[in-house]
């Protein structure tokens, strides 16, 4: 999507996972620390902050605002929780679900992906059957078939063209 439109600007969230091999600070995450997370936090540096699977995710807030006053379009893309904390904040967004082809499908890229262990799978799938289950709650619903077909749905939904 950000090949064909690199107009969109997706917001760049703090975490506090370790990078999986190729991914690049202040580019995919900016990763950080325990300590440095609990900084962003007290100093309200984050628009909305979760905790997923174990780890920390937040969206940076002051990168967001200067894009929406410029009126840019932003892009976030968070877990439910997150989702919710955003729903609240600011009730004009629009919240997503991005939902897999199938559960089958769903197990069998997390495990293709072969980037994290057994155990951490598991919990991540704990975790997708929470966020299925409020699928409901979302205002579009997307199926990530094939990224063309999403990626396309997703420009038509932002009234990228
Ligand atoms: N609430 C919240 N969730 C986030 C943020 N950034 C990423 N996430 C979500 O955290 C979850 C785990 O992300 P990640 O570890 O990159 O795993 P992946 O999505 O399987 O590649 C996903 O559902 C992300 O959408 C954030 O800033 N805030
Ligand atoms: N439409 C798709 N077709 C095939 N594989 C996909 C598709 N979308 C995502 N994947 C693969 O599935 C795995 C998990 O995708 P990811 O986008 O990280 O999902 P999530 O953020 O929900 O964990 C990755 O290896 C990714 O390359």
């Amino acid at each position: 999507m950000r090949k064909e439109h690199p107009e969109v600007w997706l917001s760049v969230s703090a975490t506090t996972r370790k990078p999986r091999p190729g991914e690049q600070h202040g580019v995919h995450y900016f990763f950080v620390s325990d300590d440095e997370m609990d900084k962003l936090i007290a100093n309200g540096e984050l628009l909305e902050w979760a905790e997923f699977a174990g780890n920390r995710y937040g969206t940076p807030r002051a990168a967001v605002q200067e894009r929406l006053e410029n009126g840019e379009p932003v892009l976030l893309e968070i877990d439910l929780q997150g989702a919710r904390l955003v729903r609240e904040s600011m009730p004009e967004a629009q919240l997503v679900f991005l939902a897999p082809p199938s559960w089958e499908e769903l197990v069998r890229r997390l495990t293709g992906r072969g980037t994290e262990p057994p155990e951490v799978i598991e919990r991540r799938l704990g975790a997708a059957k929470i966020e299925l289950a409020a699928e409901p709650e979302f205002d579009t619903t997307l199926v990530n078939t094939s990224v063309e077909d999403v990626a396309r749905e997703l420009l038509a939904l932002m009234d990228v063209v």
